[in-house]
């Protein structure tokens, strides 16, 4: 080729580029403004209120008025789009834009579908890059990198994930250290005849309660029971204390001479902690005592109508069950109650109603039974003993045999009297058939996340039941509207394939009247399928059948509660599992549990979002077809988390109220957060908690203005500082540890008289008294 023509043909080649160049760059603006709109409309779609679910094309619509509206008043506000603008400097902006981004929502330059990608790519380099400056990289679990044809390369409309997926902090391997787990085996091959019960009792145990062969704890500690002693029992939960102890009474009380008569009023009083459990332990021993009809159980409760119960005191009642609080209520309030006949007293789940604002109950409790002087046997029962249940069991008991039931078999059964409660303490036990999860979800994610796993497993499996447990009453309330609108929301008609099922929440709590808590009780154990969302109030004692998932959506309090929150599944022998949510920040949670014997396998946060991919709600804006790569699979997971995560929000910001609540939930949960034990102060400490990471988790776009201050704010007194403003101007009082946790249990487990204010109790005593005194002379 000549120089010339060579030239020339450069020249033409020039003109060419230009006009090319020209047109080029026409496009380009036509294609980038359309582009703005599209990225716009999404934005205006993500920020906008929630919308119905267009059925036909399973979309969230968003009509073109709308997008143009929102359009024009979008581009008032923001930067206007300059198509003259070099890529570079444009991407220095993206780039900055992204670092900015934290939590709060900014408006967003509009970006042109390559520099959208390269923004894409840039963000995702940016969060490996930190993540892998900061750890090793075979320790570090990042999302893969995307393939550029995911990102919009292929026109597929965009989803912002970014504020989802971005900034989160380094997920960590789980490394749960080897650890000896202790086994108890739960039944024995010896049957209850062999214990010479009366043949009534043993007709019951069959007939009512289904029930042939003893369990290993009841197999040692009835015969004890029988002979006379006092017992402080440890075995696992579901292993069947509660029978343990129930069939030696009633063998007991229907051999007694002279007939027992309800005159005779409390021959046995059974403490326990919550109310259900006294619901769950009365109706116990009223299949226990249908042959013998002359006995009469009895239940006293916070919550329940004090006349009532007092009526029912004054004809009698020989087997007592009742909270601590309320038995106090009426030994205080009530001159029909007489303790001078009682041989038995049962503190069921010892340990916990010995927890603060009840051992001054208890101390009554024991004052006042101590005073008639009459011989009597106690027995201390819990999966856990701890070091409160050896002080105990020294001001209450007389020489008392500890019964453990350890490893191997029945013959392994300990009965060592006088050994010190607090030696068994160090390593719990847990029913072998449980299976132990944990999921590490950094803290943003983890409203999807639990969303997901319970579509997961109440969804698009069968006969699934759930119990999630949550820190505070608000949060519980929270969650249960939110997943309700949600979640619940009815599936696409286009899509039938894994639609079957339909999700039922129920909640329990300590905040909830006592009608609606008893009946919840109820139904949920009768339910065959449902997620319970519940705080620690159902953490103990409770025997709700066939319940198969465990979820600790906020952890425990310590290894002991850990222990009863699992112990709600797996129950006399059977499968169950468990799953504990921990931040990044929470690991170490992890090797607290292994110091008591609890050994815990990894799930991963992404195998439960992909649980997504079956809920065609959720589904990203682009087609997806499975044929695609493992990492455009990654990238609609993202996504479906993304859009729900988007309802979510939309949900909670769509009126005051909604956002309100949401608020008011993130403001409990944060107070629940400061009352770890010191012990775990190193784990689980407010100032570890990222407020932002944590606002998402309540769909709330910011964190709230003013929450440190109302965090350290004792919640009781924020009804005061409505009724005058005095009482407003005063500063917060400043409460100790000890008193906030205080605080929490008894909202918790409000039993009749605590968490009164001081008037109201001395209302109700003067109400009370008046009842007496009109009872006496009637
Ligand atoms: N010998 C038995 N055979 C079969 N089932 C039994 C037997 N004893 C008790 N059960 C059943 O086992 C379940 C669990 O019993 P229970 O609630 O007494 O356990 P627990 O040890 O008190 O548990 P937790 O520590 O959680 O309070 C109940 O449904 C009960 O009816």
């Amino acid at each position: 080729m000549s120089p010339r023509c060579g030239g020339r043909r450069k020249n033409t080649c020039g003109t060419s580029l230009h006009i090319f160049t020209a047109v080029y760059g026409v496009i380009t603006g036509v294609y980038s403004l359309l582009t703005i709109m599209a990225e716009d409309a999404l934005m205006i779609n993500i920020s906008s209120a929630p919308e119905k679910f267009n059925k036909k094309t399973n979309r969230r619509p968003l009509s073109t008025a709308e997008k143009w509206a929102q359009k024009k008043r979008e581009s008032k506000r923001k930067t206007v789009f300059e198509p003259q603008e070099s890529s570079a400097s444009k991407q220095r902006k993206i780039n900055q834009t992204g670092q900015q981004h934290t939590h709060k929502q900014k408006p967003q330059t509009p970006r042109s579908p390559s520099q959208r990608s390269n923004n894409r790519d840039t963000e995702e380099n940016a969060d490996q890059g930190e993540n892998s400056a900061a750890k090793s990289p075979s320790k570090v679990k990042t999302f893969p990198k995307k393939a550029p044809e995911e990102h919009g390369d292929h026109g597929r409309p965009f989803i912002k994930t970014s504020s989802l997926f971005r900034n989160n902090p380094e997920i960590p391997d789980v490394l749960s250290p080897a650890v000896n787990q202790v086994k108890e085996k739960v039944f024995t091959s010896n049957m209850f005849e062999e214990l010479n019960l009366h043949p009534h009792l043993v007709a019951t145990l069959h007939k009512v309660l289904n029930v042939t062969s003893m369990t290993s704890v009841q197999k040692k500690t009835i015969p004890l029971l029988l002979s006379g002693k006092d017992a402080v029992v440890r075995s696992q939960t579901g292993s069947g204390k509660t029978l343990a102890y129930g069939i030696p009474v009633v063998q007991f009380l229907q051999g007694m001479q002279p007939k027992v008569k309800r005159s005779d009023g409390p021959l046995a009083v059974v403490i326990v902690p919550t109310r259900e459990l006294a619901l769950q332990s009365f109706q116990m021993f009223q299949k226990l005592l249908k042959p013998f009809t002359w006995i009469v159980p009895g239940v006293l409760m916070g919550g329940e109508k004090r006349k009532a119960e007092k009526a029912r005191l004054r004809k009698g009642i020989n087997v007592l069950i009742s909270t601590p609080g309320r038995l106090v209520d009426h030994i205080k309030n009530t001159l029909s109650i007489a303790f001078s006949a009682v041989r038995w007293l049962i503190l069921d789940e010892a340990d916990r109603t010995l927890d603060l604002g009840f051992e001054k109950d208890l101390t009554v409790i024991l004052n006042a039974l101590n005073a008639t002087g009459l011989a009597r046997q106690n027995v201390l029962l819990s999966a856990t003993l701890t070091e409160g249940l050896s002080r105990l069991a020294s001001i209450s008991m007389k020489e008392p045999v500890t019964i453990h039931v350890s490893e191997g078999s029945e013959e392994t059964v300990e009965a060592c009297p006088q050994a010190a409660p607090q030696a068994l303490s160090d390593s719990y036990v847990v029913p072998e058939r449980l299976q132990q999860h944990v999921v590490v979800v950094p803290s943003k994610l983890h409203l999807v996340c639990l969303a997901a796993f319970i579509l997961a497993k109440c969804k698009f499996e069968q006969r699934q039941k759930l119990i999630v447990f949550i820190s505070s009453c608000e949060a519980v309330e929270f969650l249960l509207t939110l997943f309700t609108a949600i979640l619940c929301e009815k599936p696409s008609t286009t899509s039938t394939k894994h639609t079957s099922a339909s999700l039922n929440f129920y909640r329990l709590h300590g905040n909830m009247r006592q009608e609606e808590r008893t009946e919840v009780f109820q139904e949920f154990s009768q339910c065959k399928t449902g997620i319970l969302l519940c705080t620690d109030v159902a953490a103990r004692g409770l025997d709700l059948p066939q319940v198969t998932w465990i979820v600790q959506y906020n952890p425990p309090v310590s290894a002991v509660e850990y222990v009863h929150r699992v112990g709600r599944t797996a129950r006399i022998g059977a499968q169950g599992s468990s799953l504990l949510f921990l931040t990044p920040s929470e690991m170490a949670f992890v090797d607290v549990l292994a110091n008591h014997n609890i050994s815990l396998s990894e799930m991963k946060m992404e195998d439960i979002l992909a649980n997504l991919m079956k809920d065609e709600r959720f589904k990203g804006r682009g087609k997806w077809d499975s044929k695609r790569s493992a990492a455009a699979f990654e990238q609609e997971v993202r996504e479906r988390a993304t859009v729900l995560q988007t309802d979510f929000e939309n949900y909670v910001h769509a009126n005051n109220e909604s956002l309100q609540t949401a608020k008011c939930a993130l403001q409990s949960f944060l107070r629940a957060y400061t009352t770890y034990p010191s012990s775990l102060k190193h784990i689980f400490h407010i100032r570890s908690l990222h407020l932002g990471h944590a606002a998402k988790s309540f769909g709330l776009r910011d964190a709230p203005q003013g929450l440190g201050s109302s965090i350290t704010t004792n919640p009781a007194n924020s009804k005061d500082s409505k009724k005058g403003k005095d009482k407003a101007k005063r500063p917060p009082k400043k409460l100790t540890a000890k008193e906030r946790v205080s605080n929490l249990m008894r909202s918790e487990y409000l039993s009749g008289i605590d968490g009164e204010s001081k008037s109201k109790k001395k209302r109700k005593k003067k109400k009370g008294q008046e009842e007496e005194e009109q009872s006496t002379t009637a």
